[in-house]
């Protein structure tokens, strides 16, 4: 078996339980209480904004150009793509975006964050890689398995929200973040294979609780200064 495959049967029942998700169900039903959809773009923004950081570190880590090109190829998906979900998420919520940018990152963003950043600073490009897949790889399962079940109309409220995910285009990313982790697996000794499973198994449990995070609107116990 793949170790790209071996990761996905670790991680099942968190992917099952992101599907389960209340705001991922609110996506497939149409109905997401505002607050939670402003409290997720204000933290995605700044989540992706640092998750173009820990690229620019992938790439330092990059013995080939196809694999820095791939990185920044990401970057530009993020920056110049990546708006559009997030737009849909405004107009749902009736709220402007540029008025959402600049948030102090919740606990949960900060975690999530810290932890991939962490991965990448001290780790190899395969453990790099392995804690940022369940990013891509999450959103494309939802997007692909919402475009299934429901198969959504222009007239449903996250359209464009589900068919971002459900795209190729993120299907192709998740694919290549498996070919490379595979790669990388491959080269690795099985210390180094287990610190990739440890890396992926904690995001998958943050994508997760990064969804709760917006749900309940989650703040720092006594939100103060800088992280009001
Ligand atoms: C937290 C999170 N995870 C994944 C994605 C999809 N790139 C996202 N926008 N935000």
């Amino acid at each position: 078996m793949n170790f790209s495959d071996q990761l996905r049967q670790e991680a099942a029942p968190i992917f099952d339980a992101i599907m389960e998700h209340p705001f991922v169900r609110g996506i497939a039903n149409g109905d997401v209480p505002k607050e939670a959809l402003i409290h997720y773009v204000k933290q995605d923004f700044e989540y992706l904004t640092t998750f173009c950081r820990i690229y620019g570190l992938a790439i330092s880590k990059c013995e080939n150009r196809e694999d820095m090109i791939f990185f920044r190829d990401q970057i530009s998906f993020v920056l110049n793509d990546e708006i559009h979900p997030h737009n849909n998420f405004c107009e749902v919520a009736g709220v402007s975006y540029e008025d959402l940018q600049k948030a102090a990152l919740a606990p949960t963003a900060h975690h999530y964050t810290r932890h991939m950043l962490q991965a990448a600073t001290t780790g190899s490009l395969g453990e790099t890689l392995a804690a940022l897949a369940p990013c891509p790889w999450t959103y494309w399962e939802i997007g692909r398995n919402l475009m299934n079940e429901i198969n959504p109309t222009t007239d449903h409220p996250f359209y464009d929200w589900i068919t971002f995910y459900g795209d190729k285009d993120v299907s192709l990313i998740t694919e290549t973040f498996k070919q490379k982790i595979d790669a990388c697996a491959e080269a690795a000794g099985p210390a180094e294979r287990s610190r990739m499973m440890e890396h992926f198994l904690i995001s998958t449990q943050l994508e997760h609780q990064f969804w709760t995070m917006a749900f309940e609107q989650e703040k720092w116990p006594v939100p103060e200064g800088v992280l009001k």
